[in-house]
């Protein structure tokens, strides 16, 4: 260890420092060369000498006996017994080679009568990746034992390769900490109260002399060095010390139960404050906050992706279980650890333990323009106490993800009431006798239905070019009944308004001119994606909806025609309704719609009209379920005059029946008149 990092130790501060045996209880364990074998675990193990490479270790003929906790199902002299035995000692090894895999121990090449050095799956041999593990098969290849040596870890534990899989792996599953927890006493610890220039240390950071008294704080030698020893207590008793040299340098004692650091502090508090280090929780006192406690550990350096280990196997946040019923009082926690990544990787681990309901989180006033200050520590140095005061005072709810409140959208709210993207009332159709009706709303999904043959996929048609035509929007069309020729013939003509063909429809109307088709050709290309199924089997909804995604993202479309749904496949589970699919498949276009703001059309059939008088019909008449009407925002019913005693037969009824959103239309009925030449809608004067 390089001697600057301790503070040195001044002839003006005593000297008694016994120097014949301080190396077996001074130094942190750590600083040892720490692979001695506590002689309990292999009682019978020879003196061993490891090689530095590899540790692979031979030890005498005489196997040692499995460690004493009992992890064996079979009792041990099964394993002495078939030692004896004449068996096939590589399916033997094989099985037990595999049986350690499950349980995570890749054995390699380890051979029988032997003790290696391996990775511990447990703590992978902590932050330098030590192999400490050490794991000895016996003789004839049936059992193994394992102790990893790491003071954080100490798995351990045995099996036999003949034991049932499931069985042995699931014990093998439980944890047993085999660490016998140290007591420790300031005496045997050699600990000292702080020297001057400790103190004066600590006042550079803003921390009094009253408050490291209160707290404990002391130091302890070495030679002739002294490092800061924050001391962990509960009830006053000391439970584990921390030393701190001046480079930043911690280690503590081994072997002993991990606290929070100033627990005592919190007994009984409701309002209990989390900070990532010793010196924060000391600041936090000088801002007048005595309720905090610290994390004995620091940071992760990121958010574990797995599930919440059990209590038992917790073992990096064992110290929150350790002061569980101190924490279990608390109503609000503020975490206010350090702001960096592994600072708020803590905030996270200790928010998913604690319960994120009650927890709520600080933000650390800016340094510059391009930092904040890291810590409390650093804006008591900088700041203040006032101002350290006031971040904890300002701590904000700790976000609970899709828990929201509306303070988390009041840009987009402003932008609402500026109506800054120009769509938030919707967009006119383009027909004034629909303007108070129907206006069309990106997100929303409007479902359409007619009887067949009214005309409900050329109002759509008619729909998105005049939308194109006013604001631009680009489509994907899902549209199995058109073929793809008839329905560009179909668009072109509304577009050009001018008859595609010389024909009969067309009377004596000039068809569209090659110039104008070409045109027209590149309109439909930018204007239009197709979504079609090129074999014959039908889309799913999913589907549709997976490639619409890409059209919105490589296309930017803004709406999207479903045109008509019974085209879709829809198979379904056979425990399924026919209701609770039309639920969940509505469920997702909406979600498609929203979340990429995209106006869907869905067109669906009534169900046969039996008795048609020639009304148009109700939405509640769709075939399938009355989810289309609950949950579409908007549903039309095209329906057209064919009796020519009762109306002009160009004459089309666009029923809005349905308009969830008040600021995009209301219910009621507009009248359009169509022309069958250019498949124009268009308003009666
Ligand atoms: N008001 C109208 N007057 C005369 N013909 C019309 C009118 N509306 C639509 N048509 C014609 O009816 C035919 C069918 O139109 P469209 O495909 O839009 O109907 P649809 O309701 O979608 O039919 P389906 O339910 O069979 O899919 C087209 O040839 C179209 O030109």
């Amino acid at each position: 260890m390089n001697s600057t990092h301790f503070i040195h130790f001044k002839s003006t501060t005593p000297t008694s420092f016994n120097h014949s045996n301080h190396k077996s209880n001074l130094y942190p364990s750590n600083y040892f060369i720490s692979f001695g074998h506590p002689s309990n675990l292999f009682p019978k193990l020879p003196s061993l000498s490891f090689k530095s490479c590899d540790f692979s270790v031979s030890t005498r003929a005489s196997i040692p006996r499995p460690v004493s906790e009992v992890y064996l199902e079979k009792p041990d002299e099964k394993i002495g017994d078939k030692a004896d035995d004449k068996i096939d000692d590589t399916a033997q090894l094989k099985l037990l080679r595999l049986k350690l895999k499950e349980i995570g121990i890749d054995c390699g090449s380890c051979r029988p009568g032997q003790t290696y050095g391996l990775h511990c799956p447990m703590c992978n041999g902590g932050s330098t990746g030590e192999k400490k593990l050490a794991l000895f098969i016996s003789d004839d290849g049936n059992a193994a034992t394992w102790n990893c040596f790491r003071a954080k870890c100490g798995w351990k534990g045995k099996t036999q390769g003949s034991a049932g899989v499931k069985s042995t792996y699931n014990s093998m599953n439980k944890l047993t900490k085999v660490k016998k927890i140290k007591e420790i006493t300031e005496r045997e610890l050699k600990l000292e109260p702080l020297c001057h220039d400790l103190f004066e240390y600590f006042a550079e950071r803003m921390i009094s002399k009253e408050t490291l008294l209160r707290n404990s704080v002391m130091q302890r030698r070495y030679e002739n060095k002294i490092a800061i020893a924050f001391t962990y207590r509960r009830k006053g008793e000391l439970i584990n010390c921390k030393y701190r040299d001046l480079a930043k340098h911690f280690w503590q004692e081994s072997d002993t139960e991990k606290i929070l650091y100033g627990l005592d502090d919190i007994d009984g508090a409701r309002d209990v404050i989390i900070v990532e280090g010793e010196m924060d929780k000391l600041a936090m006192e000088e801002a007048g906050f005595r309720n905090c406690v610290s994390v004995p550990d620091g940071a992760p350096k990121k958010v574990s992706s797995k599930d919440l280990p059990s209590q038992e196997e917790d073992i990096k946040y064992q110290y929150l279980w350790n002061c569980k019923e101190y924490l279990e009082k608390a109503s609000r926690i503020i975490l206010a650890t350090d702001g960096d990544g592994p600072g708020q990787a803590l905030a996270e681990e200790l928010a998913r333990r604690l319960g994120r309901e009650r927890c709520w989180r600080v933000t650390w006033p800016r340094k510059n323009d391009n930092e904040h200050f890291k810590d409390a520590n650093e804006v008591l140095m900088f700041m203040g106490p006032a101002v350290l005061r006031g971040v904890i005072e300002s701590a904000e709810l700790y976000p609970i993800k899709g828990l929201f409140s509306f303070k988390n959208y009041l840009s987009e709210i402003d932008a609402y009431y500026h109506q800054t993207l120009g769509t938030e009332i919707g967009v006119s159709t383009g027909w004034r006798a629909m303007d108070d009706l129907y206006n069309v709303v990106p997100g929303e999904l409007t479902v359409v239905t007619g009887v067949p043959n009214s005309g409900k996929s050329e109002w759509i048609d008619a729909l998105l070019c005049n939308l194109n035509q006013s604001n631009g929007w680009k489509f994907a069309l899902c549209s199995m009944e058109n073929k793809v020729r008839e329905h560009a013939r179909k668009l072109l003509e509304k577009r050009m308004k001018k008859p595609f063909f010389n024909v009969r429809y067309g009377q004596s109307v000039e068809r569209m001119s090659e110039e104008e088709l070409e045109v027209g050709k590149k309109w439909l290309s930018d204007t239009f994606h197709l979504i079609r199924c090129e074999n014959d089997c039908l889309p799913s909804i999913n589907w549709v909806l997976t490639l619409a995604k890409a059209a919105v993202l490589r296309h930017g479309v803004n709406g999207l025609v479903i045109d008509p749904y019974n085209e879709l496949d829809h198979q379904r589970p056979p425990n399924q309704t026919e209701t609770e699919y039309v639920s969940q498949m509505l469920t997702s276009i909406k979600r498609f719609a929203q979340h990429h703001s995209c106006h869907v059309w869905f067109v669906a059939h009534p169900k046969q009209l039996q008795q048609w008088t020639g009304k148009p019909p109700n939405l509640y008449d769709i075939s399938g379920s009355a989810h289309f009407i609950n949950k579409c925002d908007n549903g039309i019913v095209i329906h057209r005059n064919r009796d020519p005693e009762a109306g002009a037969l160009d004459l089309v009824q666009i029923c809005v029946r349905k308009v969830r959103n008040k600021v995009s239309g209301t219910i009621g009925d507009a009248f359009l008149q169509y022309n069958r030449v250019t498949g124009e809608y268009m308003d009666i004067n």
